[in-house]
């Protein structure tokens, strides 16, 4: 994914900070190809200390217009926010697991702007909204109903998805109520994968959820289903959240904190 968003940043005509932060035993620099070749300097986890001083003479020498984009692991989801926000530096967050209670109170309580979301592909985030908003409408409509869902992502995909975990959200405030994020299923080999109509060429970069809901008695069914091969369509989510949190940061906006379906129906999603 960090390919993927700088890319997309780069179409949008960003610009990459020199210096990139990532997991240990990465090389010392990486190349981003769009549009020509730029170099990224990358500072490993094992360096913490080299970590704070790169986002500290970032934040120096931009101020607002750095955004820092985290694409790393669940099991960095809550030193890296830690680390942004001691920092000052604005963020937007797409990595998925850690303790998200932790992750948005740490947010909160720093006072930097960022976007925090599981899923940036704008179609799926419209989704997610429709849902929240089903359940807010319609509390208790699918009450006695069923849930299965099942998700399918490269085998380096350590968590369970968020998207999935969201959208249950949706589904329990819909009635689904004895449903546990424990009973989501996850395939993440060859096999199943192909089973569940994922594209061979796209194991290592897919993403593919089915919810269904069936009623007590079984004599109704529905579906939903979003299945995206490749990763672009998050890249220009990314984009998008870039440049909306940069602009809040520059207009001082008093809200702060942010995810994707704020910015859909703030109508600057491209
Ligand atoms: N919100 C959204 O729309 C989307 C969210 N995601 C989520 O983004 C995350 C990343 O996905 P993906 O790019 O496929 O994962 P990858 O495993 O391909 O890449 C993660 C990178 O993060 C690095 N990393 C590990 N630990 C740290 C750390 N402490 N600090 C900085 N970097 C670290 C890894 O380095 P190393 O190899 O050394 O471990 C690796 O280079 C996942 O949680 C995924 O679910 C993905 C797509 C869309
Ligand atoms: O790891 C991925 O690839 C993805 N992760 C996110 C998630 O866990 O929901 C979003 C999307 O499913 C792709």
């Amino acid at each position: 994914m960090g390919h993927e968003v700088s890319q997309a940043c780069l179409r949008r005509g960003m610009t990459l900070a020199p210096v990139g932060l990532t997991g240990p035993g990465m090389p010392d620099q990486c190349q981003v190809v769009e549009g020509g070749t730029h170099t990224v300097k990358l500072v490993g986890s094992d360096q913490l200390t080299a970590q704070k001083e790169a986002l500290e003479g970032l934040k120096a020498a931009h101020g607002d217009r750095l955004v820092i984009i985290d694409f790393t692991h669940p099991s960095a989801v809550n030193r890296n926010a830690e680390l942004y926000n001691a920092a000052g530096v604005n963020f937007v967050f797409g990595t998925t697991g850690g303790d998200r209670d932790a992750l948005m109170k740490v947010t909160e309580q720093s006072g930097v702007y960022a976007v925090i979301a599981p899923n940036m592909g704008k179609q799926i985030v419209a989704l997610q909204a429709t849902m929240e908003r089903m359940a807010k409408d319609f509390p208790g409509a699918f009450a006695g109903y069923k849930l299965e869902v099942t998700e399918s992502h490269q085998k380096t995909k350590a968590d369970t998805s968020g998207t999935a975990k969201a959208m249950v959200s949706s589904f329990q405030g819909l009635g689904v109520d004895a449903f546990d994020h424990e009973q989501i299923a996850k395939l993440r080999d060859d096999a199943s994968q192909k089973a569940f109509g994922v594209p061979e060429e796209f194991s290592n970069g897919h993403a593919f959820h089915t919810y269904t809901l069936t009623s007590g008695d079984g004599s109704v069914q529905f579906q939903f289903k979003h299945n995206v091969c490749g990763r672009r369509t998050y890249g220009e989510g990314v984009a998008d959240a870039v440049q909306f949190i940069a602009h809040k940061a520059m207009e001082k906006s008093p809200k702060k904190v942010y995810n994707m379906i704020d910015i859909l129906e703030a109508g600057q999603m491209k």
